[in-house]
């Protein structure tokens, strides 16, 4: 009998869910047995705001040390939350298929942006999410929160928020999209690069029968579209707390890209949108989603998106 197949994770409720259906997978492409090796992270045991922990690596640099140490075999991580910059010896081995990408309120009393009362008290610990709040609703009272979901859905039916915003990707790995009382459109709201996937990150060098799991965890589209996301992040030198948005999305062999930078205050913001025919193998694929994502940060660049917000 072969090593059981080591995954490891963050011990988030989120993040348990998430590796436990990419573990079920695992199993059962391999037919062997799988192994679930939980890694504590500075992101899941600070208090201080994202923003202030510098956002960039705090969840993933702790599972990235326990893959090169040999600890585990792969991890699994939330793509928006993995620094575009690849990790040394390391490589992204799987991109799944992605979850929703969009931003989801969850209001007391099944209130949307536009019933929200005047004054209303917001809760959330992202930039981008806070300039696209302030742009159509300047007058909301928005708070920096923290914590893992069932916490920030806490201050909801706790009475202590009347609103916050998460990702409908994790709310419905947990079961928990029926707290959602409105979806944002991509379109008006666009989300973060990589937002609704996961990545599967793993050393270099895998044994073969490692490389077939990866393979049917592999999602092509998923990965052309959050390539050319990440590449408008990763040109931009910005990190996943810069309150820029992207939205890729893929229809037959074209491929198209709308990134957004924010002024925090939500008074401004740029868009640059961008496509292309998607031809050739896999790796020219990648290659042109890469560019697409550069094409389109060149062309915020050129317009003042440095100038415009906090990119690092
Ligand atoms: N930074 C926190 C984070 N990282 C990944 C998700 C879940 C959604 C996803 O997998 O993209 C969340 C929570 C949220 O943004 O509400």
């Amino acid at each position: 009998m072969s090593a059981p197949i080591r995954i490891g994770t963050r011990g988030s409720a989120l993040a348990l869910a998430q590796t436990g259906q990419i573990a079920d997978r695992v199993r059962r492409a391999s037919g062997g047995e799988v192994e679930i090796v939980t890694v504590t992270t500075e992101g899941d045991t600070s208090r201080a705001s994202l923003s202030s922990l510098g956002g960039t690596g705090v969840f993933a640099s702790a599972l990235r040390e326990a893959l090169l140490a040999g600890e585990c075999d792969l991890v699994v991580h939330s793509l928006k939350d993995l620094p575009t910059a690849p990790a040394e010896g390391l490589r992204i081995g799987a991109v799944p298929k992605r979850a929703d990408a969009r931003d989801a309120l969850i209001a007391r009393d099944g209130l949307t942006l536009a019933t929200l009362p005047e004054g209303a008290r917001v809760g959330t610990g992202s930039p981008r999410r806070v300039a696209q709040l302030r742009s159509v609703r300047p007058d909301l009272v928005l708070s920096d929160i923290r914590g893992n979901i069932d916490t920030r859905l806490g201050f909801v039916h706790g009475g202590s928020l009347d609103a916050v915003v998460l990702a409908a990707a994790g709310l419905g790995r947990l079961g928990r999209l029926d707290a959602a009382t409105e979806l944002f459109e991509l379109s008006a709201h666009p989300s973060a690069p990589g937002q609704g996937a996961l990545a599967i990150e793993v050393r270099e060098r895998v044994p073969a029968a490692l490389a077939g799991v990866l393979q049917g965890l592999e999602h092509a589209s998923t990965r052309l579209a959050a390539t050319a996301e990440r590449a408008v992040l990763a040109r931009l030198e910005a990190g996943c707390a810069a309150p820029v948005g992207a939205t890729a999305l893929i229809d037959s062999d074209l491929l198209l890209l709308t990134a957004t930078v924010y002024s925090i205050d939500g008074s401004r913001s740029l868009s640059a949108s961008h496509g292309l025919v998607l031809e050739g193998p896999p790796a020219a694929r990648i290659e042109l989603a890469t560019e697409l994502g550069h094409r389109a940060a060149d062309e915020l660049l050129e317009a003042g998106a440095a100038e415009l917000a906090p990119l690092r």
